[in-house]
């Protein structure tokens, strides 16, 4: 291999082996009035045959992705649409090819949409999603649809629990839908108070409640279990049951191929950026980020220095959004 030809040395070993080519696809999810979303199934004969996608295709050389978006959206189902907003995008790692999948929402569209390629569409309520099989790079898009894209880890509360308490339910006014509850430092005692605080305060507003590495309260209380890093080696099976919602906290490839196969609904990975935690300590970055993202096909949080300003950013590196304690607890 000439030097000329030889991909550059910071990309990952596996990359650099097959020298992947990345392909950017643009996606639209198309809502109509009822709030279903257009899901159009990939023909025979093709990479991915017989799997549910968001319709769209390939951006052209030269193309934006708008551009491509609505180009595709007239050839494959005969729509002129206006573009909305940016949702996800997912570098995903396919054999032979890195993908990334640019999913804007459908903002308007005009003609009534037909499979013109011999393609199967159905209007799927966003609820029923998850029954249709979909290629690895959609999970993370499923994920951005319907999963809060804000995941507070609750702090320690000091020698004040009153104070906690308040902070809590403002972080639930503030609009936070997904918590983790993790307190260190305190006794069973005042722990269990914080706990039948947090369980009270979420099932009232509606918020996915996960409790800190401990399985059994998870089962005892009906809310989620989110392991620890450490506790992904301690299982060999899924520790809660199907319809319980199962997290891990993720520092590199192997923890988030051990988060998958023990099904995790979706991860946390970073520290992304120095944390006020581990001042002077770098984080992994987005770049890093977004590679350890394309060999996953799960929900991704990303945590350390994060807060709301910076979901925008994350998901443009194919995450759900962000995770932390600083960041995403009400300041009164
Ligand atoms: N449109 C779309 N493609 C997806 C999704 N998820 C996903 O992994 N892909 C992959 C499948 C393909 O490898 C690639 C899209 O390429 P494509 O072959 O459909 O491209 P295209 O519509 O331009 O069609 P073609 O003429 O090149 O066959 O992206 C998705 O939700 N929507
Ligand atoms: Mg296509």
């Amino acid at each position: 291999m000439s030097d000329s030809a030889r991909p550059p040395p910071n990309l990952p070993p596996r990359e650099r082996r097959e020298g992947h080519r990345t392909v950017h696809v643009a996606a639209g999810v198309i809502t109509d009035p009822r709030g279903r979303i257009l899901l159009a199934r990939r023909t025979e004969g093709r990479d991915l045959a017989g799997l549910w996608e968001f319709p769209g295709g390939k951006v052209e050389p030269g193309e934006t992705p708008e551009a491509a978006l609505a180009r595709e959206l007239h050839e494959e189902l005969g729509i002129d649409i206006d573009v909305g907003a940016a949702l996800i995008n997912v570098p995903q790692a396919y054999p032979g090819k890195r993908l990334q999948l640019d999913v804007r929402h459908v903002a308007a569209w005009r003609g009534t949409p037909k499979g013109r390629e011999g393609q199967a569409l159905a209007w799927v309520a966003p609820d029923k999603l998850a029954r249709y099989p979909m290629p690895p790079a959609d999970v993370p898009v499923v994920g951005a649809l319907l999963q809060p894209d804000r995941y507070l880890v609750t702090p320690s509360p000091g020698d004040d629990d009153a104070a906690w308490c308040a902070q809590f339910d403002a972080a639930l006014a503030a609009g936070i839908r997904r918590v983790q509850f993790r307190v260190h430092g305190v006794d069973a005692d005042r722990r269990r108070a914080l706990f039948a605080h947090a369980h009270a305060r979420c099932r009232k507003a509606g918020a996915g409640l996960l409790v800190n590495g401990d399985a059994a309260l998870a089962q005892a209380s009906g809310v989620g279990l989110h392991l620890r890093a450490a506790q992904l080696r301690a299982f060999d099976a899924r520790p809660v049951a199907d319809d319980v919602t199962l997290a891990a906290s993720c520092h590199d490839d192997e923890d988030l191929a051990l988060a998958q196969a023990l099904g995790c609904d979706f991860v946390v990975l970073g520290p992304v950026a120095e944390t006020a935690s581990h001042p002077g300590q770098a984080g992994i970055g987005w770049a890093r980020f977004a590679e350890m993202r394309e060999r996953t096909s799960l929900p991704i949080y990303a945590i350390g220095g994060m807060g709301p300003q910076d979901i925008a950013v994350a998901r443009r590196h194919g995450a759900q959004g962000v995770a932390a304690i600083r960041g995403l607890w009400s300041r009164r």
